[in-house]
């Protein structure tokens, strides 16, 4: 019997991109609160199971394992009856891999943490114009890596999916997307929508990340 605790909480992008993982794969698992806002992950215990302290973690087995992109990867090399969720074929695998980077270098770190960082824990309400660019730029890629296909990876649902639309779908607490501008993100989000498990997993988390930010009244810089 596989015993898996995810230690996160729902705002965040990653431990969505997880759960998504989790229930394509119909994993059932223990969900730990971390309230991050409150520094939980600095707490010896925590430090102990990831001293990077970040969520998510996946425990399993009594093996911890953090870093959203190598979470998800492992739990569809070990526990996915097939590989079409994180494909073998290396030139398939490799363009899930780019993307999977690309979430973690550039919409993660440029487009996310560098305003949570300064809005949420810093306390500032004006933001940088270059994080607005960067949002947009984001915008702007995401598009065009979608151009001639039905999802972020090619023809059929990886990982990458659910790694990117956790974060890209989170950029709307601070630049909306505009579906006139961007109508493939806006016909691959919602088509992601119709997974059976996609509201539980990502559609309330963003909801609920958006409305923490709308709390805190930021602005961009002109
Ligand atoms: N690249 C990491 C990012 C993880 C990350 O930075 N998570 C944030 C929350 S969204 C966090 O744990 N922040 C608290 C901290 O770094 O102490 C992943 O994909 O797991």
């Amino acid at each position: 019997m596989v015993k898996l605790t995810l230690y996160g909480l729902d705002p965040s992008p990653p431990v969505r991109a997880v759960k998504l993982t989790l229930a394509a794969l119909n994993l059932t698992y223990e969900y730990v609160n971390v309230d991050i806002v409150a520094r939980a992950q600095l707490s010896p215990e925590y430090l102990e199971k990831n001293p990077q302290h970040t969520v998510p973690t996946l425990e399993d087995d009594g093996h911890y394992i953090w870093d959203s992109h190598a979470i998800i990867a492992y739990l569809v090399s070990k526990y996915a009856d097939s590989d079409a969720l994180y494909p073998k074929d290396p030139l398939k695998r490799a363009v899930v891999d780019q993307r999977l980077h690309f979430e973690s270098g550039v919409v993660f770190a440029n487009g996310i943490r560098s305003i949570s960082k300064s809005v949420l824990f810093q306390g500032q309400t004006k933001v940088p114009k270059e994080r607005y660019d960067a949002i947009i730029e984001i915008y702007d890629f995401v598009e065009t890596f979608l151009k001639g296909q039905d999802y972020i990876a090619g023809n059929q649902l990886t990982i990458a999916d659910f790694s990117l639309v956790s974060s890209v779908a989170s950029l709307e607490a601070f630049v909306a997307l505009d579906t006139t501008k961007y109508p493939r993100i806006g016909a691959w989000i919602k088509k992601l929508e119709q997974l059976p498990y996609y509201e539980e997993a990502n559609g309330k988390g963003v909801r609920q990340l958006v409305a923490i930010f709308k709390k805190t009244n930021f602005t961009f810089e002109a």
